[in-house]
């Protein structure tokens, strides 16, 4: 498709000023340019993006680029610094680097979390947050995604289930549910029913437990990949003369000449690649400057303009604007450890997703396959479709978990610990708001953990021959950072996820992957003579050697790094209020996934595109008629 014209590739090419400047043009970051461009057809929106834009969708996906590992032309790769905790091994984690984001790159695994993850946003917050709760956010998650039903031969041969209440908007943004699965996948649908686990007819309406089926982000019928670049860019911009699009450039930094009162404040911006500074130019907005740049970049966007953390600040040599230690902590993604086992009883199921390596034929026609119309085959998966979600109360023993609860209650209550969990020094475990909001986190989270339908653990299937399954940690009591680099402020991040640094985050794996072990004991597994191969009943069976294996083999980001400007009081270490605007300035959002106070137990995606939906609501509130 030719790039529309509205992408400028040059500063000659902007207008003199805007007024809307969006920093970062991923998943939020587009959906608020889109309705911002749609509500107000005589105001212009500018969006400046460091990745290019990229006219076919699917040429970073499947077949040729399916489930890549590493950096590459669409995204960043990141190692994170060492985890003390975790036997100091680096964490791997990627953003996307181009027109869409995170969601041009992502899994396209679309689910939501539970609406206790949401609400307990609001709890955190206080009073003055109430609108982010579950029935705040949920008109914006129907409205951010138009899902297509199966047709019912897809749903006669998989069983997909679903309500299509919790849907129902018209956007762009296409979900569905794939054409095909793994013949296993049905081996450990029965394992978990026999577990006692219940299937459950749609998790993405707020009530998200027991055994879900969740839809990919993608085209039905072609299978090809939505994303904010496509729905909230290419397909809207014929009819939006007011809508720009700068690529290839980073945003640098804000300043405010005049003072943090009288914003909206300018935008530094370079063209990529640049290596001199002189290369800086102003962008100058007349109603908002909206950062979007996801949770590695947006802090540190801040953090260039002297607003954050200012005892770091003032070790990077950077004047003190605004003192906001929240600014690039906070940081949460979810980790995991699990089970493998061997089957040694015939398993004659096929396809299996080791197939796709093992065999010539069927690889060949699986890309035949993909590329047909109707697309067909595994290459239209994606990252999968079920997952089975448990709480604590419905794994765990009543005594396992009040005295999980007691001791959240006494780092919580006890200034010292809480202290000792955080960062060290002024901006983090010895600064008061710091510690008021973790303090309110843990309570917060005890109460959300004492909940029979309020999921901890997730564990996303199919199986294959040779079996392993992860039960992630969807909600971490362990806390990091993203600061910007000292020797190179304009350079990448650095990512210090300090996992583990919470002890109690050991006991939650600890309770998960003894939970997860049931499965050897379900009719199905002996059936095939499943036999564990990881962690193994002596480890599993001693605290102490089963937190050896989980740091052994834990995987330390499944790629939802969030949190790190969060939506919380200024007292309580926040960044920015329920308006999404930073705390003490004027004309400044941030409207991505950092705003989120608390990692919602799901992946990350949908909920960025209803963060965008609800931000595009309250900024188009606020200057209707102006
Ligand atoms: C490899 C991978 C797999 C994932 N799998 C899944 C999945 O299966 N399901 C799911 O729901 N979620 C998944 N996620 C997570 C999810 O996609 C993200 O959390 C979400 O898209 C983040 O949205 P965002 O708007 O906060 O940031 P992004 O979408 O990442 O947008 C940030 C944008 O800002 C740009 N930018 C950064 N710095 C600057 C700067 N200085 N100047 C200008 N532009 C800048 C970036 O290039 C990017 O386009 C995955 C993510 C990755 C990376």
């Amino acid at each position: 498709e030719p790039v529309p014209r509205n992408v400028i590739r040059s500063p000659s090419q902007l207008r003199p000023n805007y007024d809307f400047i969006i920093l970062g043009g991923g998943t939020s970051g587009l959906t608020v340019a889109d309705r911002l461009s749609e509500a107000f057809p005589a105001k212009t929106v500018l969006v400046v993006e460091y990745g290019d834009i990229e006219y076919a969708p699917g040429s970073f996906d499947p077949p040729v680029n399916w489930q890549q590992s590493g950096a590459s032309v669409n995204r960043w790769a990141f190692n994170s610094l060492p985890n003390p905790a975790m036997n100091n091994k680096t964490a791997f984690v990627a953003q996307g680097q181009v027109v869409g984001g995170s969601s041009a790159a992502n899994g396209q695994f679309f689910d939501r979390g539970s609406r206790h993850d949401y609400d307990a946003w609001a709890e955190v917050g206080g009073d003055e947050f109430r609108k982010w709760n579950w029935n705040g956010i949920y008109p914006f998650f129907k409205k951010s995604v138009t899902f297509h039903e199966p047709p019912p031969s897809l749903v006669k041969q998989h069983g997909y289930t679903w309500d299509i209440a919790a849907y129902g908007g018209t956007t762009p943004i296409h979900s569905s549910f794939p054409p095909f699965q793994w013949a296993d996948t049905w081996v450990l649908r029965d394992v978990w029913q026999e577990m006692g686990i219940k299937i459950a007819k749609e998790c993405a309406g707020g009530n998200k437990q027991g055994i879900c089926w969740v839809p990919t982000s993608q085209q039905p019928v072609t299978a090809r990949r939505s994303h904010s670049g496509l729905g909230h860019y290419a397909d809207v911009i014929a009819s939006r003369s007011n809508y720009d699009l700068l690529v290839r450039h980073q945003a640098i930094r804000v300043v405010y000449p005049k003072g943090l009162k009288s914003g909206p404040p300018i935008a530094q911006v370079r063209p990529v690649p640049s290596s001199f500074s002189s290369d800086l130019f102003n962008l100058t907005a007349k109603a908002e400057i909206i950062i979007s740049a996801g949770a590695f970049h947006t802090p540190t966007i801040l953090q260039r303009s002297g607003i954050g953390p200012a005892h770091f600040l003032r070790s990077a040599g950077i004047p003190v604007l605004l003192d906001l230690p929240g600014v690039g902590s906070n940081l949460q993604d979810h980790t995991g450890g699990g089970i493998r086992w061997n089957y040694t009883k015939p398993y004659s199921s096929f396809p299996i997703p080791s197939d796709l390596a093992n065999n010539a034929t069927f690889k060949a026609d699986s890309i035949a396959g993909f590329n047909e119309t109707p697309a067909r085959g595994p290459y239209t998966l994606a990252l999968g479709n079920e997952a089975i979600y448990v709480s604590l109360p419905r794994m765990t023993s009543k005594s396992t978990l009040s005295s999980l609860l007691h001791r959240i209650h006494q780092q919580a209550t006890s200034v010292p610990s809480t202290a000792a969990i955080l960062p060290p020094g002024p901006d983090y475990g010895s600064n008061p708001s710091m510690l008021a909001g973790y303090k309110s986190q843990l309570l917060t989270l005890a109460t959300q953990f004492a909940k029979p339908d309020s999921p901890t653990m997730e564990t996303p299937f199919a199986t294959s021959s040779d079996g392993s399954r992860l039960a992630f940690l969807l909600h971490p009591l362990s806390r990091g950072t993203v600061q910007i680099n000292l020797t190179n402020p304009l350079s990448q991040p650095i990512i210090d996820y300090r996992h583990g640094s919470n002890p109690l985050d050991f006991d939650l794996h600890i309770s998960h992957i003894r939970y997860l072990r049931q499965v050897f004991d379900t009719p199905t597994f002996k059936k095939y003579g499943a036999v564990e191969t990881g962690p193994g009943k002596e480890v599993a069976d001693s605290d102490a050697l089963l937190k050896e294996y989980i740091k052994q083999e834990i995987i330390l980001s499944f790629q939802h790094p969030c949190c790190t400007a969060a939506m919380l009081p200024k007292h309580k270490g926040g960044v920015v209020g329920p308006d999404l605007k930073v705390h003490g300035t004027r004309g400044l959002r941030v409207v991505d996934i950092s705003v989120m106070p608390l990692i919602v137990g799901s992946h990350t995606s949908a909920t960025a595109y209803a963060i965008g939906e609800k931000a595009a609501d309250l900024i188009i509130r606020e200057w209707k008629g102006r």
